[in-house]
């Protein structure tokens, strides 16, 4: 039998509401020993909740889910109470006191729903995305993701890669008179629709990273060229050190905003120069470093003529004039905040252009699953392999992209569709 945990649901600290959530066989029992009332399920019910030690603990409003019909399929009862750090306190120590339950570790609900089939493995990658989303465009995503698009993908591939291997199966069976008619070009053509389909999603799989991690723009150029300025006029902060000292910036300083509903992380870096400081010098190799990295860097200049640094550079970056207040010429102030806007349109048009070419996976577990199912799916297309070897590397396919959605019943879901398959057709 299952152990019963318990956790506060809400975000810790003062708040309106907390709400504590038991789940397990000791769900019901919990709140009886709290002097709670079981609702019926589904419903609510006002309890005073209290314990032998410390009396009346709060008035709560409790919920109560039975087995099979909850977030976790367990029995599940939800504590909610005032929202004061104190109150939440209590009700904790009580809760231990009773033996009956212990707290949850991190994720431990969701692990439930996933044990108990509640919810597959994209789904659980789905909630977690949407309980990190921070932007529109991160929502969507994960609410995708969440809803079980990912899975019906894989479910569509599975079906077509279980067709294909039955059809080739079936081929085995038969002597060689009365063979049936040639499946070859079926077989091919949903292999090679596959193959398409986990190429495309494979490719996609940098930017959907990229959607959910944030697009960095990284601001590069000489020292005083205004990076910091910057940093802090798009984010609306004060998060670096501005000052007229050249090599003030050393570490790299990484500010988030939300550009048309995208995260965009600004990034702002040391001044890149030759210097004897070694500090500041190690400051520009972390700078150039993470540059490269970045998704786009932005080369900043006072100077009428750039210099830029062409190795660290890319054809879609952005060369920017600073200080057009007091230098003249068309680029950006970050005192008058001229040309700001334009700027922040620039960087929202290349992160959309990236990120409209999201896959739903952006996991490296899933891009490998993809992988691997591809390089199965080719071997198929070497000359004259022997059937047998071919329904074998169909399934090995069918096997990796079964880890995508966490299957472990892989064998048993293929041997039934095999079973019921009807042949040619
Ligand atoms: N108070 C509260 N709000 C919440 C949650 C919760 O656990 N508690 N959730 C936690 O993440 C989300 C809702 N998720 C849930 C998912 C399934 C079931 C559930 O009981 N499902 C049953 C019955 C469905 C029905 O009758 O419509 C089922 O699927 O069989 C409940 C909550 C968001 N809001
Ligand atoms: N007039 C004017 N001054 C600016 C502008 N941007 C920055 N400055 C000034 O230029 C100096 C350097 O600005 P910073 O933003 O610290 O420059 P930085 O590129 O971060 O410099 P390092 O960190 O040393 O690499 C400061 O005195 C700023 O006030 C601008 O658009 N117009
Ligand atoms: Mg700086």
């Amino acid at each position: 039998m299952e152990e019963t945990i318990f956790a506060l649901a809400t975000a810790r600290g003062k708040a309106g509401l907390a709400v504590i959530r038991i789940s397990g066989p000791n769900a019901v029992p919990v709140l009886s020993a709290l002097g709670g009332k079981v609702p019926a399920p589904r419903s609510s019910r006002l309890c005073v909740l209290r314990d032998g030690t410390r009396g009346v603990l709060d008035h709560a409003l409790v919920l109560y889910f039975a087995e099979g019909a909850s977030f976790t399929d367990e029995d599940v009862v939800e504590l909610h109470l005032h929202g004061s750090i104190a109150i939440v306190q209590a009700v904790i120590a009580a809760i231990l006191d009773t033996g009956l339950a212990r707290m949850a570790g991190p994720g431990e609900f969701t692990r439930r729903a996933l044990m108990n089939e509640r919810l597959d493995l994209t789904q659980v990658q789905g909630l977690s995305d949407m309980i990190d989303a921070e932007t529109e465009v991160q929502r969507r995503h994960a609410l995708r993701v969440f809803g079980g698009e990912m899975s019906e993908q894989v479910a569509e591939w599975r079906v077509k890669l279980i067709r294909a291997a039955a059809l080739l199966e079936a081929t085995i069976d038969f002597a060689e008179e009365d063979t049936p008619e040639d499946v070859e070009p079926e077989v091919r053509a949903l292999l090679e629709n596959v193959i398409g389909d986990l190429r495309r999603a494979s490719k996609g799989f940098g930017a959907a990273r990229t959607l959910r991690d944030g697009f960095e723009v990284a601001l590069i150029g000489a020292p005083n060229a205004g990076k910091s300025s910057l940093l802090n006029r798009l984010t609306g902060s004060d998060a670096a050190i501005v000052s007229k000292v050249a090599g003030t910036t050393r570490d790299i300083i990484e500010v988030r905003m939300n550009i048309d509903g995208m995260l965009i992380l600004i990034l702002d870096t040391a001044g890149l120069r030759h210097t004897e400081d070694e500090v500041e010098s190690i400051g520009v190799t972390r700078a150039r470093a993470r540059a490269k990295d970045a998704d786009l860097r932005i080369f900043l200049h006072e100077e009428e003529v750039p210099e830029p640094p062409f190795d660290l550079l890319t054809e879609e970056d952005l060369i920017v004039r600073t200080k057009v207040d007091v230098r003249g010429g068309s680029g950006i102030s970050n005192v008058t905040g001229e040309g700001i806007e334009e700027l922040v349109e620039k960087i929202g048009a290349v992160a959309e252009r990236r990120v409209d070419a999201a896959s739903l996976f952006s996991r490296e577990r899933d891009r490998a699953s993809l992988e691997n199912a591809v390089l199965s799916l080719e071997e198929t297309r070497l000359m004259d392999l022997p059937v047998e070897v071919q329904v074998a590397s169909i399934r090995n396919a069918v096997m990796h992209l079964a880890d995508i959605i966490g299957a472990f019943d892989v064998e048993f879901v293929l041997d039934d569709i095999f079973r019921s398959f009807c042949i040619g057709k």
